[in-house]
This record gives structure tokens, C-alpha cells and sequence, in this order.
């Protein structure tokens, strides 16, 4: 489950994904291996079951802070969007390739208008057309894919019975397409089961349907320091109109904070509407955040950034926070830690699930688990609630 970060040039893309991965403590164990040039780690933060409960939580593979878990999540720079880049323009291959990974999108757009099609200096750009626009050219590159060889393929799923969202979700694998994704398009748009009789226009309606499905995107106005209450206004509207969530954000602001946060000279919590100061700063530091505190987080409430990559991962990939313990009354591992890790698993998701997650070996021997907040035994068919304790029980190796 990746975090896809996507603009046009000079909409504060970079500044957006240098804030939010812009980590300023360290967490030992990383669920990651490979981290590549433009994929980063940032955190999506949710309410520890402490704050609830009163422990002290001891973590392990994140970090808690003030009542907080901060949940490691990948995220990836997806470079070299440009009008065409689906027919290879610009840095076309390696942003489909980017994309490809991405489960949900955050796209950067400019709120002040102030930067064209092509992210040149301009005074007058509408937004809303970067929106329809990205939208384009995912449709188009999802359609290249699908009708490679369109005819023929439907023709032996109909000659050979197959079965049809299977044979499309196979199809389509390599952009990370699921039978269930396939399924669930084929039934909004009500398309009939023989594909050799869907029109071009059928086809079309279809990749777009499975976009809003298979990459769930979240709209970041971002430059909203420099936007207007009007602007901002209109923004939210016709993306809620298109069925986004809107968040007006402030990357230069959330880098900033982050940046004097890891310097310790305040104290940052990433998407709250405050920062303490810790330390003396010179009189231009000091100046910079007092703006950031009027213009920024005055009128917001918070940069927003934060906002955006929790709702990208709550709201848009249905994620819930579970851990996993050992000793359901201690809440810890064998070695008596609080509450140590943390699992992200898909909304639905079963305490099988989550032993699968822990360990594949826990998985196969699962029998049971118990509810560390009852005390109840539970079973396959319970399914896991945002911020679940849960002991899992397996045979003996
Ligand atoms: N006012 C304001 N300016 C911002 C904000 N975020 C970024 N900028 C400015 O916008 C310009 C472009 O920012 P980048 O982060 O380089 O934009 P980009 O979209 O990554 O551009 P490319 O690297 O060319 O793809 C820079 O001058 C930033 O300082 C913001 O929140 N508010």
C-alpha cells in the first residue's frame, strides 16, 4: 500500500513530498527494504489506544508521541507529469511506472492559478483543469493496456468461458488491478457479461470507472498561503462535485515547521494547528513562523499536509491501525513491551489476516484470538476495528 505524490511541474510537488517525509525521529525497524530515489517513508498519525487505556506504550516499528502512534507509510515521488505522458511525453514510462506502484494519490495542484498547463508562470490557470486532466491521462493509459489486443482476448474469454473479471483483472495485473476492482465496475456501470459485444464508448466508461476504484485520489490545494478564501471556496466545490476530498495545504509552511522541529527549536506535532517554541531563534526565523502561524495555521487550522496523507490512508485506502500482542492482559510481547508494533490492514480485514501480516508461519497455524479490550474469543468471521488489540493463539510449531 503506497502513497503516490502527482502534479504538474511547479505546483510545490516536491516541496509537499520532501515535508511529509521529513522525518525528525527515528524508528529502528522499518517494514521497508528497498528505498529508492524517489520513495520515502512518512507517517500517518491516528490516536493511540494508550490515550484511551493510560499505558506506556514501549514501540517498535513506529513512534508514539503525546497520545499518538505515527505509522510508517511509503510514499512515491511520481515524477514527470506532463500533458501526453501516457503516449511517453516528457518522463512518460518511469511516471506510469510510479503510478503503477501507487495504491492511492495525493494530487499537488497550484490554488493560486499561478502556474499553466505545463507549470510555467502564468496569471490566470484554472486548477480544475489540472484535475480533469491527470484524470485523462490515467484513462488513457489504462485503455492503452486494456485494448492491447482487445478483440482477440475477448473473444477467448467468451469462446473458453472464462471468467470474465478474473480474465480482466489477469489482463490488467501489472497496474495492480483486482478481480474484486473489476467486478465492481462492470456492476456500477451494468456492462453485460459478452465483452466482445462492449463499444468503444463502454470501454472507455469502464477504465474510468476502475481509476476511481484502483487509484483513489485526494485533491491537496496546495499554495493555499498565497490563494484566496474565494479561490479556495471554488475548489473544494467543484472537486466535491467530482467526488474529491479538497484540502487547502501549505507544503513550503509544513517544510518549514519541520525542518525547525528537527532543529529543535519548537516543538511539531505534523498536522496540529500549533508549535511550541523550545528554543531562541533569529529574528528572521522567528519572523518566518510567526507568519506561518497567522496565514497558515490561524486561518487553516493545520498545513494541511498531514490531513491529506491520513485521509489518503484512513479515507481513500480504507486502512485501519491493529496491534498485535502477546499477553492480552499486559497489553505486551514476551518481553513485556507495550502495544510494540503496529499493523495497517484493509478495513474487513480478519485476525487471520493480521497473523498473516505478522508472520506467514502464524498465519497457516492461526486457531484463534482474543480481544484484548473484551476479553472475548473471536474468530474468522470477526472483523478487525481501527485500533483493535488482538492476542493471536496457533498450534505449536
Ligand atoms: N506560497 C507557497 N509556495 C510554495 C508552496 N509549496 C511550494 N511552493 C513554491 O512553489 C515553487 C515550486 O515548488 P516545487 O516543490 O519545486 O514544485 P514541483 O511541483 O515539485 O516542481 P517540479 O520539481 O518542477 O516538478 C517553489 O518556488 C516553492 O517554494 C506553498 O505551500 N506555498
Amino acid at each position: 500500500m503506497e502513497v503516490g505524490v502527482v502534479g504538474k511541474p511547479n505546483v510545490g510537488k516536491s516541496t509537499f513530498f520532501s515535508a511529509a517525509t521529513l522525518v525528525d525521529v527515528d524508528i529502528a525497524n522499518y517494514p521497508f527494504t528497498t528505498i529508492e530515489a524517489n520513495v520515502g517513508v512518512t507517517y500517518a498519525i491516528a490516536e493511540h489506544p494508550c490515550k484511551e487505556l493510560g499505558c506506556r506504550a514501549n514501540p517498535q516499528n513506529y513512534e508514539y508521541k503525546d497520545g499518538t502512534a505515527l505509522v510508517p507509510v511509503k510514499m512515491i515521488d511520481v515524477a514527470g507529469l506532463v500533458p501526453g505522458a501516457h503516449e511517453g511525453r516528457g518522463l512518460g514510462n518511469k511516471f506510469l511506472d510510479d503510478l503503477r506502484m501507487a495504491s492511492a494519490l495525493i494530487h499537488v495542484i497550484d490554488a493560486t492559478g499561478k502556474t499553466d498547463a505545463e507549470g510555467q508562470p502564468t496569471d490566470h490557470h484554472d486548477p480544475v483543469e489540472d484535475i480533469e486532466f491527470l484524470e485523462r491521462e490515467i484513462d488513457y493509459w489504462m485503455l492503452g493496456i486494456l485494448k492491447k489486443g482487445w478483440e482477440k482476448f475477448a473473444k477467448r474469454i467468451k469462446l473458453q468461458h472464462m471468467k470474465l473479471e478474473q480474465a480482466i483483472a489477469d489482463h490488467l495485473s501489472g497496474i495492480g488491478v483486482k478481480e474484486g476492482d473489476v467486478w465492481e465496475a462492470i456492476h456500477r456501470l451494468g456492462l453485460g457479461d459478452d465483452p466482445t459485444k462492449w463499444t468503444d464508448d463502454e470501454l472507455f466508461a469502464f477504465v474510468r470507472e476502475l481509476r476511481k476504484i484502483n487509484k483513489p485520489m485526494i485533491i491537496a490545494a496546495n499554495k493555499a498561503d498565497a490563494a484566496s478564501d474565494e479561490q479556495i471556496e471554488r475548489l473544494k466545490k467543484e472537486g466535491e462535485k467530482r467526488g474529491y476530498i479538497v484540502i487547502p495545504t501549505s507544503a513550503a509552511a509544513e517544510l518549514t515547521l519541520r525542518k525547525a522541529a528537527r532543529a529543535g527549536f519548537i516543538d511539531y506535532i505534523p498536522g496540529s494547528s500549533d508549535f511550541k517554541v523550545l528554543k531562541k531563534m533569529n529574528p528572521q526565523q522567528e519572523k518566518a513562523l510567526q507568519l506561518i502561524k497567522e496565514r497558515v495555521l490561524e486561518r487553516f487550522g493545520s498545513t494541511g499536509v498531514q490531513e491529506v496523507i491520513n485521509r489518503a490512508v484512513f479515507e481513500l485506502l480504507k486502512l485501519i491501525p491493529v496491534y498485535p500482542v502477546q499477553d492480552e492482559n499486559k497489553l505486551a510481547d514476551q518481553f513485556g513491551n507495550v502495544l510494540p508494533h503496529v499493523y495497517l490492514l484493509p478495513k474487513g480485514s480478519t485476525p487471520r489476516d493480521l497473523a498473516y501480516k505478522v508472520h506467514t508461519d502464524l498465519g497457516r497455524t492461526f486457531l484463534y484470538a482474543v480481544n484484548a479490550r473484551t476479553h472475548r474469543r473471536v474468530g474468522d468471521d470477526y472483523q478487525l476495528e481501527f485500533n483493535d488489540i488482538i492476542k493471536i493463539v496457533a498450534t505449536a510449531k
